[in-house]
């Protein structure tokens, strides 16, 4: 699915009442019926509900949602934000509309217009939406201080007043805190940036049928993955396949006192079908790999402790595997960068590269040129930092995670809550699954195993990358489900991987 920027849903508004043809005023209703119908659902207690209203079509979307929900008896307080001279067009057809139904439209000019708000109503913020062109002032930022401040649950009309729906905000910026978003046909980018979490709550998407041929032309370089768009990703098994149609990767993992995160990634990349699995770790996590995971072939290290490279049995060299994962728990030691430098330039094959692989790679930039090309690369956010500056906001980090996909020509996944995956095109894919149950050690690992079984099959990077973090994510939604997020471990995400 794709995420259009605030010019691009204007004109998508425009191009669906052009070509349609609907007037804008019956795109308005049916936005208001498609919000209207969600609310019945959720609130179906019929608590006496406060709607506040801007001049703009927010606002008009506002007043038709008043009249909908009056039809089906909710107790309704309507409020109207005057807070400019001129309303939009179909804010005042729907102003019309609604005086044929009801006397009791009060306006906010000053503060004391303001009502009370009690914790046993709903606030419904109609006030701005994606025409926000300026922060929020005067009588418009005194009501949104005081619908934060009430007790009541909120919900946002298309986005929360006050949050810009494809730039950043400032830190004075006042801006309305609901508990839920029900946002009109595409997600806005400003929802799936971590520092906006509280001005968007839960968030959803209604649709409301704007112009199917618009949204497939529109150029954009962000995407939100969704269960159709992964499934799609995913390969058939041939009848007649062997476990040598699925690859043989080599995870170089571990080292002393964490060899947890070695057999943490070589079980989740059995269970993402790679067809054989070696897996080289210090000579002290050889009985444990041995015995936690026997379906993999084992490698010890000819050090105890650290992985050098330097096999203590035969082995193949690197470039012969289908690929390679290397990170989880491999320490910092001068040996571990020894192998990672002398490993790079033998590869020709894209590889998984994560934690302290990562993090030498930060300390070491020069390798950063030998990475096989289009590499998937795995950061969390302090990672990528190392790998790159501290940026300023969301927006910029987005930035700087494309120019670094661009310039090394690699597939980067920002890990956590929607993990973006950026391609070398610059694109960026934000994963849709995944809870705060997965904020736990060894989930990383875990990914790093599944990234490594994709590419073993032969999926093209961005596509393994995209389906991989999906995956992992939707399984980290299953362990959820059975253990509750505070319960669920890493083992358990592995345990609800399924690739159906
Ligand atoms: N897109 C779609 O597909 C559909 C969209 N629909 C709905 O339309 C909404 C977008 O409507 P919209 O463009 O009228 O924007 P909205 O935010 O209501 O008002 C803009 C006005 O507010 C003003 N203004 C701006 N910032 C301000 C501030 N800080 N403080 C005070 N004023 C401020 C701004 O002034 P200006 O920038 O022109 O000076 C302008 O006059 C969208 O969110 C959705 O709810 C659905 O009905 C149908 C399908
Ligand atoms: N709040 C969250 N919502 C969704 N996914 C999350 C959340 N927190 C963490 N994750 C996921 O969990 C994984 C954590 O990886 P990482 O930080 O490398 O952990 P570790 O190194 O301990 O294994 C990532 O895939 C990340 O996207
Ligand atoms: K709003």
């Amino acid at each position: 699915m794709k995420i259009l920027n605030a010019d691009q849903i204007r004109a998508l508004d425009q191009s669906t009442i052009q070509n349609e043809p609907i007037a804008p005023i019956n795109l308005m209703e049916r936005a208001a019926l498609a919000f209207v119908d969600w609310f019945v659902d959720h609130f179906s207690d019929k608590k006496t509900t406060k709607i506040f209203c801007g001049l703009g079509n927010n606002g008009g979307d506002g007043l038709a949602i008043a009249r909908l929900l009056l039809e089906r008896d909710y107790p309704i307080e309507i409020y109207v934000v005057r807070y400019a001279p001129r309303e939009s067009d179909d804010f005042m057809h729907n102003h019309r509309r609604l005086k044929l139904v009801t006397d009791s439209v009060r306006y906010i000019e000053s503060s004391d217009d303001i009502p009370s708000i009690r914790h046993n109503e709903v606030v419904i913020d109609a006030i701005l939406g994606s025409g926000l062109s300026r922060p929020t002032e005067g009588i418009v930022k005194s009501t949104i201080e005081a619908i934060n401040r009430a007790p009541a649950m909120v919900v946002a009309v298309d986005i929360a007043s006050g949050l810009y729906t494809d730039q950043p905000n400032t830190s004075t910026d006042v801006i309305i805190e609901p508990d839920y978003t029900i946002s009109f046909q595409l997600p806005k980018l400003a929802f799936i940036l971590p520092k906006n979490g509280r001005y968007v709550g839960e968030w959803q998407i209604v649709n409301i049928r704007l112009h199917k041929r618009y949204i497939d032309l529109a150029p954009t370089p962000y995407y939100y993955t969704q269960a159709r768009d992964a499934r799609l990703l995913l390969r058939k098994r041939d009848r007649f396949s062997n476990k040598g149609s699925f690859g043989h990767a080599l995870l170089l993992v571990g080292s002393y006192g964490k060899i947890g995160a070695a057999v943490l990634s070589a079980r989740a990349c059995l269970r993402s079908g790679v067809g054989l699995l070696t897996v080289q770790v210090p000579a002290c996590g050889y009985a444990i790999l041995q015995t936690a995971v026997p379906e993999a072939m084992c490698l010890p290290d000819t050090d105890e402790h650290y992985l050098t490279g330097q096999s203590a049995v035969d082995s193949l060299p690197p470039a012969t595997f289908s690929t390679l994962g290397i990170g989880p728990g491999i320490g910092k030691n001068p040996g571990t960068l020894t192998m990672l430098r002398n490993l790079l330039p033998t590869l020709e094959k894209p590889i998984v590269i994560d934690a302290d692989a990562l993090n030498l790679l930060s300390e070491h930039r020069d390798l950063l040129d030998k990475l096989p090309r289009n590499s998937i690369l795995t950061p969390h956010p302090k990672e990528f930092e190392r790998l790159t500056q501290p940026w300023a906001n969301d927006y910029q980090k987005l930035d700087s995670l494309r120019d670094f996909a661009k310039k090394y020509k690699v597939v980067v996944v920002l890990k956590g809550a929607y993990s973006a995956v950026a391609t070398p095109d610059g694109d960026i894919h934000f994963n849709s699954t995944g809870n705060p149950g997965l904020s736990t050690g060894g989930t990383g690992d875990v990914l790093t195993g599944i990234l490594t079984a994709l590419l073993a099959q032969g999926y093209d990077p961005i596509e393994a990358a995209v389906l991989g973090v999906f995956a992992h994510g939707l399984a980290g939604d299953k362990a959820a489900e059975k253990r509750g997020p505070v319960g669920m471990t890493a083992s358990d995400v592995i345990d609800a991987l399924s690739w159906t």
